[in-house]
């Protein structure tokens, strides 16, 4: 047995929730300290989202020994929280190959349990989804109560609201649990976060409210005098209720999430008497019993592999800058230099870098919450009056805010400028969160500007280049994690709009790089040159507009071209094929193939081994181009391969 397992004797009977069912209330609130050591003890071998699932242990045992899951749908929120539902829900056994290749995801997942009704990872799609089950139910199918646990940072989102609103009107008996934990994973923001925070401050007063005599009449007697008392204060002190009430729920709370003789009777209450829906409102401590986490700034949202007794992660041997932090630093140059640079982040200052600006210029750095289509036009407004904002989105997010970036931003030719990170493959949290998209629907709208940066220094010239551009959007994509270590220039340069490079020139193959893959179509170059052909290798930097004169020169002087990208198909490959379509360069005899994202999800894994999955390591780009060449030579000796 590893040092750090924990003994656990209650929790080794609950093979599953039905199991827990059957254990009396007393036992409830140790098999909840079982678990929290136990999620302890796999994240300290797994890092991941550690913060969020000690928050709710005893939530999500009260969920399972109160509701009838898989019966009853539980929906997590983003589902980065979900560790101890994936323990109690037959999956203790792998719960240590969290994250890994051909392990467990980090988020829910429909294709792993019958327990994950519905996947998730990005935020705030819970309700949508419990409301859908919710009208199934009622119109026949088999599934019961649709349950929604919502955080506070979480229900930020416009499109929490978009749920409410529906399900406040159609009036079905469903259950939405926000899980309030003053939290997002940076500290929260917004309006809605303040007002949540005076729902909250009524809490000594207000142990329970509930505007339904019917509702208090099922509680335990001393409850049933709390909420009794709040309903009068609240009523009392304003003629109106909460929001929720407002939108049509039924309001309860807000109760303490780590109390199981709150949790347990309250969520009874709601399962016996609930005729619409209900939210209940909940309050936990995000990392609840860890020292270590609930003492951090971060509170462990997202962890490496760490030490159980004192807390210390295992530091990553980064040889070079992050191409995060180089964007930051890159943008607080800019901003020094121009005072109409302003930033904009959804709920990611620090994974995005503008937290490195907003150290030098807290007033033009703007944080509005999990909100990337307020993002978006919050930014194309600022761009109409004439500053030069930056929207700093992870791609995969940016998916969110796309009707915004075509109607808000590019239609109307403003200049805001997309910095793009995470693009590619990125590793753990898999595909939910891989940046495989961005190329093809920025790619396919007129007048945005298109880049990818090859390297650190690239990226540097590449926020110039954005700075400086006044004419319509432009974007530019760069990975997640370390860059090259390549030496950074003092400054970046304004690269010229639609030019790409020429690193070295051959005669045989052209690959044509169009981002940081650069350095495994390096790899690939020196591997075709052992083998005796002869290379040249371009850097694209722009997909739009895509430099015609360099793709057509290497379309007429080569055998064979391969293009190479961290993207699905539809990106940047496509557009040269287009392009050399249109100009007739195709009906001569070349060789050219696409090599992107495959056409299907790539599961959890380190991102090299995704690549690999993926066909996408200088190995399978060597063998691509000898292919492609014709040629028969032996191009990829073992040993040369990394
Ligand atoms: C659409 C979208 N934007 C951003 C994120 C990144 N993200 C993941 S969790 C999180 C914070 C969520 O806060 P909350 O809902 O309060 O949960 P907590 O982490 O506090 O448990 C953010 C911003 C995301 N997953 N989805
Ligand atoms: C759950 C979620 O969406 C974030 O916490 C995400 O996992 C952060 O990813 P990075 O570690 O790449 O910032
Ligand atoms: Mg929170």
């Amino acid at each position: 047995m590893p040092k750090d397992t924990p003994t656990t004797p209650l929790l080794d009977r609950v093979a599953g929730p039905s199991d827990l069912r059957q254990l009396p209330d007393s036992d409830l609130a140790e098999i909840a300290r079982e678990l929290r050591a136990e999620v302890i003890s796999a994240v300290s071998e797994t890092g991941g989202h550690l913060g969020s699932s000690l928050g709710v242990v005893e939530l999500a045992v009260a969920i399972h020994a109160v509701f009838n899951t898989p019966m009853d749908k539980l929906v997590w929120d983003v589902g980065h929280q979900c560790y101890p539902h994936k323990i109690l829900t037959g999956r203790r056994d792998r719960i240590r190959t969290l994250r890994q290749k051909d392990g467990l995801s980090g988020f829910t997942k429909r294709a792993e349990s019958e327990y994950d009704p519905f996947g998730a990872a990005h935020s705030s799609t819970s309700i949508s989804a419990a409301l859908g089950f919710t009208v199934g139910r009622d119109m026949g199918r088999p599934t019961g109560d649709a349950i929604a646990v919502i955080g506070d940072g979480s229900i930020s989102a416009g499109m929490a609201y978009e749920a409410m609103n529906n399900a406040g009107a159609e009036g079905r008996r469903m259950f939405v649990i926000l899980n309030d934990n003053e939290m997002s994973i940076a500290p929260p923001v917004g309006a809605m976060s303040s007002y949540l925070s005076g729902l909250y401050a009524n809490e000594p007063l207000a142990k329970m409210k509930s505007l339904a005599e019917g509702f208090e009449a099922a509680l335990p007697a001393p409850m049933r005098e709390g909420a009794k008392r709040a309903r009068q204060l609240v009523t009392g002190v304003s003629e109106s209720g909460t929001l929720f009430e407002e939108l049509g729920f039924e309001y309860v709370g807000p109760i303490n999430g780590h109390d199981m003789d709150q949790l347990l009777p309250v969520l009874r209450a709601a399962h016996t008497r609930a005729t619409g829906p209900v939210l209940i409102h909940v309050c936990t401590v995000k990392g609840k019993g860890y020292t270590p986490a609930e003492a951090s700034a971060d509170c462990y949202h997202g962890v490496s592999k760490f030490d159980v007794e004192t807390g210390a992660q295992a530091k990553k041997s980064a040889s070079a800058p992050s191409y995060t932090s180089v964007f930051g630093q890159a943008l607080t140059q800019e901003a020094a230099r121009d005072p109409n640079v302003v930033a904009v982040t959804a709920a990611m200052p620090s994974g995005t870098g503008v937290n490195i600006m907003a150290e030098r210029f807290p007033n033009r750095v703007f944080d509005v919450g999990i909100a990337e289509q307020h993002a978006v036009t919050f930014a194309a407004g600022m761009a109409a009056s004439g500053l030069r904002p930056f929207c700093a989105i992870y791609s995969t997010f940016l998916q969110r805010g796309y009707d915004q970036v075509v109607h808000d931003v590019a239609l109307q030719g403003l200049p805001v400028r997309f910095a793009i990170d995470r693009a590619g493959l990125v590793g753990a949290d898999g595909p939910t969160h891989a940046g495989a998209f961005d190329i093809g629907y920025l790619g396919a709208l007129p007048g945005m500007t298109c880049m990818a940066a090859a390297d650190e220094a690239e990226l540097t010239h590449m926020v110039a280049t954005a700075a400086a551009h006044d004419e319509g959007p432009i974007a530019f994509r760069y990975p997640r994690g370390a860059g090259t270590g390549v030496q950074l220039p003092e400054r970046g340069e304004i690269l010229e709009i639609g030019k790409g490079r020429v690193l070295f020139e051959g005669t045989d193959v052209a690959i044509l790089s169009y981002g940081a893959h650069l350095t495994e179509c390096l790899e690939a170059a020196e591997i075709l040159e052992n083998a005796g052909l002869s290379v040249t290798l371009a850097d694209a930097r722009f997909a739009k507009p895509l430099d015609r004169e360099l793709v057509l020169q290497l379309a007429s002087h080569h055998r064979a071209l391969i293009t190479v990208e961290e993207g699905a198909m539809c990106g940047f490959g496509a557009i040269v094929l287009q392009t050399l379509a249109a100009e007739g360069a195709l009906d001569r005899g070349l060789a050219i193939r696409t090599m992107h994202l495959p056409d299907r999800y790539i599961d959890q894994a380190s991102p090299d081994e995704m690549y690999e999955a993926a066909g996408l390591t200088a190995r399978d780009i060597a063998l691509t181009a000898t292919q492609a060449a014709g040629s028969t030579a032996d191009v990829v000796p073992f040993g040369v391969v990394k």
